[in-house]
């Protein structure tokens, strides 16, 4: 059973996916209070928050038993996601699920600074009727300058156009043939951006990068009478900046969602002083449809990944889940297994791992070097490895990581490739998946050979004299122990051969120091899989 704590209201799509669920404890706790939070997180498998509940370290340090953090929206920049990464903790976000309700209050506070309509709604409640104030400006015709051509950025470009508006926009990772998709012009630089619109309006998340981005530099370049809308995040802005800049005349318009404290101090409440100013209370999501759909997709998020199942949203995983993901399963649990046996086989005590991944799964070195790692890590560390954790684990041990791939196969059409070494000692093991189903070891430091990677293996080097296999036969009959499968390899006849036996079951210690003392054999180890 996984208990499940949310922790902000969301809509009751999503609670009864999660409901429903046999294997769900809810708990739905959308108005929390910190302290008790810290207090009972330990309790639970997962946490779905929206921006009321920060994932703060301190949060975390109390979370023994979170595996999962589920962010039900898209901006993660309240969960501290290189603590959760350290932790193992895998956090999973809505990308899309409210997109088209950030795009559309954007493109609403867009229209009232235009048109000044929150000012001519509140003269009309004063009982006025003045129609010569109410002047104001047309987006046909005009540039909006975009920063973040993501997916709330694209659905603003898509109804700024339809609106008769010439669209820009700047966004440093994405390629240039989605701006033709969209006919907007993608510029090079944030100045470039700047200088050129009518319009700004910010649509990237708040990241290091990000932070503090538009400044006093920014709002100096900005054109006189601009107008400036932030429905993304209030961290992005130097608010102190813009409200010099506010009082120095430069805008036309002003439409904000987001702040930099939320709810606002009297600081950023500053703003507020300047007349054609449109206000929400980040509310960019708050649509009933991008709710449901939030919901839906957290709620199935979480759940898959309580699971173990393979989540496309998943914030922190080493990788991203892309298509034809699902095909190579046989590959991940053969590189975890390659990683597990390397470790078994010649000893966890290396600097530099190499993975080096050949054929159509090329493309998937990533998840293949994570579950490497996993599978690396695991037999030599107490507490608990995964992939989210490992590449962090392995940095924190001083392991370079040296990744190479290449679409030529390596023997077989699809290689996967592990060397570890240090101060000269080198060791390798290398797989397939036949029918890209079945998982194979079929190298281990140069000796072809062919093992299923599962069980009981014993593992000897001997010298390749007749008579050896009966030796160890006889030893393991004698304490009763069954052989499930045999496979030899060697490099040379009459030199030394390299044999894997399968067991049934594990061999104590003292079996595995009788085997050792039989004269032809060099090296036996016994690996887990
Ligand atoms: N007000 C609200 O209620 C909501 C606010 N948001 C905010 O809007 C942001 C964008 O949301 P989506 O479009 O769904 O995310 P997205 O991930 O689809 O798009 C973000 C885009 O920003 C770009 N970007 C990243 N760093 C950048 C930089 N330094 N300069 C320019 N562009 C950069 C990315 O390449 C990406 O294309 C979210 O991160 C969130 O903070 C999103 C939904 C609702
Ligand atoms: O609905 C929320 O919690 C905020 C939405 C938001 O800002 C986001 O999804 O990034």
């Amino acid at each position: 059973m996984y208990r499940v704590l949310v922790t902000d209201h969301i809509s009751s799509r999503g609670l009864d996916i999660l409901n429903s669920d046999p294997e769900i404890d809810l708990d739905y706790q959308p108005e929390i209070r910190w302290e008790e939070l810290l207090e009972i997180i330990q309790d639970y498998h997962a946490i779905i928050t929206r921006s009321r509940t920060p994932v703060t370290e301190e949060l975390l340090e109390r979370a023994d038993n979170l595996k999962v953090v589920g962010r039900a929206g898209v901006g993660v920049d309240n969960v501290d996601l290189e603590a959760c990464s350290r932790r193992g903790i895998l956090v999973v976000n809505a990308p899309g699920a409210n997109t088209v309700g950030a795009a559309e209050l954007t493109i609403a506070h867009l229209y009232t600074v235009l048109r000044r309509l929150h000012l001519a709604h509140e003269s009309m409640m004063n009982g006025e009727w003045d129609r010569k104030r109410f002047m104001g400006e047309e987006l046909d015709g005009k540039v909006v300058g975009i920063i973040g051509l993501g997916n709330v950025g694209s659905q603003v470009a898509i109804r700024c156009k339809a609106a008769g508006a010439t669209v820009i926009a700047y966004d440093p990772y994405i390629p240039r043939e989605k701006g033709d998709r969209l006919g907007v012009e993608i510029v090079d630089t944030l100045e470039e951006l700047i200088k050129r619109s009518d319009i700004v309006t910010l649509h990237c998340p708040l990241t290091e990068e990000t932070r503090g981005m538009i400044g006093a530099k920014e709002f100096e370049m900005m054109k006189d009478g601009v107008y400036f809308i932030n429905c993304a995040r209030g961290g992005i802005v130097d608010e102190d900046a813009m409200y010099e800049y506010m009082k120095k005349g430069k805008f036309a318009g002003i439409g904000l969602d987001v702040f930099g404290k939320e709810p606002p101090d009297d600081r950023i409440r500053r703003i507020f002083e300047f007349p054609n100013i449109s206000l929400s209370p980040h509310i960019g999501a708050n649509t009933y449809e991008s709710q449901d759909k939030v919901a839906i997709k957290i709620a199935q998020q979480v759940i898959a990944a309580l699971k173990g199942q393979f989540v496309e949203a998943a914030v922190n995983a080493p990788f991203t889940v892309t298509e034809g993901f699902e095909n190579i399963k046989a590959f991940l649990l053969l590189a975890e297994r390659l990683g597990s046996f390397l470790t078994q086989y010649a000893g966890g005590n290396f600097k530099e791992l190499n993975v080096e991944v050949r054929g159509s799964i090329a493309e998937h070195i990533k998840p293949i070097t994570a579950y490497v790692l996993k599978g690396f890590l695991e037999p030599i560390l107490d507490r608990p490895v995964n992939i989210i954790n490992a590449p962090f684990l392995a940095k924190e041990r001083g392991i370079n990581i040296v990744e190479s791939s290449r679409e030529e196969g390596l023997v077989f059409k699809d290689f996967i490739k592990i060397t570890v070494s240090q101060n000269g000692r080198e060791h390798v093991v290398g797989g397939t998946a036949f029918y890209g189903q079945i998982p194979k070891i079929m190298l281990v430091d140069g000796y072809w050979i062919d093992i299923d990677p599962e069980g009981v293996i014993l593992m000897f080097e001997n010298k390749d004299v007749p008579g050896v296999i009966a030796k160890i036969g006889e030893i393991l009959a004698r304490h009763n122990i069954n052989i499930a499968g045999f496979r030899l390899g060697r490099l040379e006849k009459g030199k030394i051969a390299l044999g894997a036996l399968q067991l049934d079951e594990k061999v104590s210690d003292a079996v595995l120091e009788e085997i050792n003392e039989i004269p032809e054999i060099l090296k036996a180890k016994q690996i887990i899989l």
